[in-house]
């Protein structure tokens, strides 16, 4: 019986078969990402590559760091070729939630300067609709009582994302993360606008729209699952 982590490895090596020569590559983050820098730092050193890394978070940056990637800021490029990304959910139309490891920011704002988005997960990840994971919202600390009591009048389950010593989780940018509870999310791009609405709201976790490859680790082997 393989285990979830060997079909996070699994896809994370099949996703740099996407990656060539002279590209420059979004690194998003989380623990099937972690195997995906692994097998491209490998690759990029046995195949004499030369790649640019763009992290989307302190923990990738010391990970490719430690492994040699070469990076750069996404401000420091006027074009990003493929990012590789994890994802919490994926939805049968290829709609996702993001952020369960706190770097949904950086990791929209690298999506959505690349010309294409891949996500690396494992069979558990897919469903039919969005919502049984909570939906992370990164807010900002002033008014974010405020912005709670909103989601928690509008029957959303609002919690604050907690740090291991207990307090507020802060993200790489000192934001909180407040976490939905929504079981089922019935339209996504009708809450996706709501919660952009929101003042003191940075970003959310919905990641609509965002990619047409997603590689998917099952038990007899990862699966290239296309968007028509
Ligand atoms: O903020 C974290 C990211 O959105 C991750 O890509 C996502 O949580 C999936 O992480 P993992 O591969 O650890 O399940």
């Amino acid at each position: 019986m393989v285990n979830q982590n060997e079909l996070k490895a699994l896809v994370g090596k099949k996703a740099v078969d996407w990656v060539f020569d002279n590209m420059t590559i979004g690194l998003g983050t989380g623990s099937t990402v972690k195997y995906m820098i692994e097998a491209l730092a490998k690759k990029i050193q046995k195949e004499n590559l030369s790649i640019t890394g763009i992290v989307t978070s302190a923990e990738t940056a010391k990970q490719a760091t430690s492994l040699g990637i070469p990076l750069k800021s996404v401000d420091e490029v006027d074009h990003i070729d493929l990012t590789i990304d994890g994802a919490d959910e994926v939805s049968a139309d290829f709609q996702g939630i993001k952020g369960g490891g706190a770097a949904l920011l950086f990791e929209k704002i690298v999506a959505t300067n690349s010309k294409k988005n891949i996500w690396i997960v494992d069979q558990s990840k897919l469903v039919n609709k969005l919502g049984s994971f909570p939906l992370p919202v990164e807010v900002i600390p002033y008014g974010s009582k405020k912005i709670f009591e909103r989601f928690d009048s509008r029957k959303f389950h609002p919690t604050f994302r907690l740090a291991a010593d207990g307090s507020k989780l802060r993200t790489d940018s000192d934001n909180y993360i407040i976490d939905l509870h929504l079981e089922q999310i019935t339209d996504p791009f009708k809450l996706a606008d709501y919660l952009k609405a929101q003042v003191g709201v940075v970003e959310h976790g919905l990641f609509l729209n965002t990619v047409n490859t997603v590689i998917v680790g099952y038990t007899s082997g990862p699966k290239v699952l296309e968007a028509r």
